[in-house]
């Protein structure tokens, strides 16, 4: 018989430690405050949404979504934020807002982690994308990865086998990798990430009508690391989170050699060209590969905590 009980909130909480509004009841507001925040950033700080949503990839990805992308370094560690993989994340500060807007309301009740997360789902909406229902009741991490942040993050030239196997082991399947870095429709990369398919010779990949551009942007061979010389992502729509990425690396315009890559390699070829054509094909795994990610290894229950202040751990009594 079909006589499966319905699922209720605390029955799903039983199950992953994670719901839909964990805070219902501790801070009915914080979704709310959340949300308006984001709106007032965004309107203020365009660019601030591309970061939010790189953060749910650059904290999530690295063993927990648990805000451990958020600590400074301490003289005993070295922040995520300060690796090389995170070249070119920025706008923290505004996380930092919205916290302090949650706190006010419900001082010590919603983790860093779940404001992280739940900014990159509503970033996503201001920047044209699908909104994404997504389960809160995440905990705060109490240490800085970044001595394991390599083994998660694929570098800019990485082999699509390894990105393929780095985001299966977090139930990422091959549709599902081919959305997430449909996330490349927004933003921006740094020169310090392109010249080597510039110089000394032009990568022959590279779509000749695009070359003239990246030169003009990115005119030394070895760019000062402080110089803010970047090239956006997606020169036809580079402030909304829609299929044009797809059209651009079919066209051989992606800037990084995983962008290329994802356009040629036989495994994601197929998705690729079927996410150029439907914005809705591409946004429904964008979706659930979002959800995954967001879901990957909380710290829920008795572990963790919830960190006062975003860029450091609470002191111990
Ligand atoms: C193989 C996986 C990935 C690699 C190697 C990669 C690499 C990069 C690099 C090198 C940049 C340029 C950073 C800069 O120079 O400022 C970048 C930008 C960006 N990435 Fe990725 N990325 C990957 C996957 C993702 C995923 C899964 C997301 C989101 C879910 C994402 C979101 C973004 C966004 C939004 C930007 C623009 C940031 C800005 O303008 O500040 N990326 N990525
Ligand atoms: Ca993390
Ligand atoms: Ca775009």
């Amino acid at each position: 018989s079909d006589s499966a009980e319905p699922t209720n909130g605390e029955e799903e909480k039983a199950l992953t430690g994670l719901a839909m509004d964990f805070y219902k009841d501790t801070c009915p507001q914080a979704e709310d405050i959340i949300k308006a925040q984001v709106k007032l950033l965004y309107k203020r700080h365009k660019n601030t949404a591309f970061s939010w949503l790189r953060n749910i990839f650059h904290d999530c990805a690295v063993e927990s979504c648990d805000a451990s992308l958020l600590l400074d370094s301490t003289r005993r560690s070295l922040s995520e934020k300060e690796t090389d993989r995170s070249f070119g994340l920025r706008n923290f500060r505004y996380l930092d807002t919205i916290k302090e807007a949650v706190e006010r309301e419900c001082p010590g009740v919603v983790s860093c982690s779940d404001i992280l997360v739940l900014s990159a789902r509503d970033g996503i909406v201001a920047l044209g994308g699908p909104h994404i229902p997504l389960k809160t009741g995440r905990r705060d991490g109490r240490k800085s990865r970044a001595d394991l942040l390599e083994q998660y993050l694929p570098d800019h030239n990485e082999s699509i086998s390894v990105v393929l196997d780095r985001f299966a082991a977090m139930g990422i399947d091959t549709p599902g990798v081919v959305s997430l870095l449909g996330s490349h429709s927004v933003g921006r990369t740094h020169c310090m990430k392109l010249v080597h398919r510039l110089y000394p010779e032009v990568d022959p990949a590279l779509n000749p009508d695009h070359v003239p551009h990246m030169l003009k942007k990115c005119p030394d061979p070895i760019p000062d690391p402080k110089a803010v010389q970047y090239v956006r992502n997606d020169r036809g729509t580079p402030m909304i989170l829609d299929n044009n990425y797809y059209r651009n690396i079919l066209d051989n315009k992606g800037l990084l050699i995983v962008d290329h890559q994802l356009a040629t390699d036989k495994r994601t070829k197929p998705y690729v060209k079927k996410m150029a054509k439907s914005q809705d094909y591409f946004f429904k795994h964008f979706s659930r590969a979002i959800t995954i990610l967001s879901e990957n290894n909380p710290l829920t229950g008795e572990k963790g905590e919830i960190r006062k202040q975003c860029n450091v751990v609470n002191k111990l009594h």
